[in-house]
């Protein structure tokens, strides 16, 4: 939901396809990859909000909360808790790639720096 394209967030984000159907009076589980800064899910929490979902609980695969920068957005549950290395593999991205890995490995730091 951010810029996708390097380990830094360009801090804004960008709805690339909306919902297409409206969400008021539903109960919504958000299901994420990894909150790190917390902006994606703050910025998806206040939309839901916003267009008045009964109640919005949040499932992520991993949190990396050393890197939090927005406060009081915390997922409901959690798959695991990861340290603060950048991280791909699964669906995660480093410019597009290392997405389809089949496992989460850490990027060295080599090859962003
Ligand atoms: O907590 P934050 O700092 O906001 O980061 C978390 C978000 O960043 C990643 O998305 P990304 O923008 O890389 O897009 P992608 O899911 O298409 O890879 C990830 O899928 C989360 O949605
Ligand atoms: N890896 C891939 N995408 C990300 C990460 C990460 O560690 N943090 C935020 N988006």
């Amino acid at each position: 939901m951010q810029d996708g394209e390097a380990t830094t967030s360009s801090g804004e984000v960008k709805i690339l396809k909306d919902l297409e159907s409206p969400v008021e009076g539903r109960h919504l589980l958000i299901v994420e990859d990894i909150i790190d800064t917390g902006r994606t899910l703050r910025y998806l929490m206040d939309l839901l909000k916003h267009r008045k979902a009964a109640s919005v609980k949040v499932i992520t695969l991993l949190d990396k909360p050393s890197r939090r920068v927005i406060k009081n957005v915390e997922p409901d549950y959690t798959g695991f808790e990861v340290p603060n290395e950048f991280v791909v593999g699964y669906g995660l991205d480093f410019k597009q790639h290392y997405r389809n890995l089949p496992y989460i490995g850490v990027l060295k730091p080599e090859i962003y720096e």
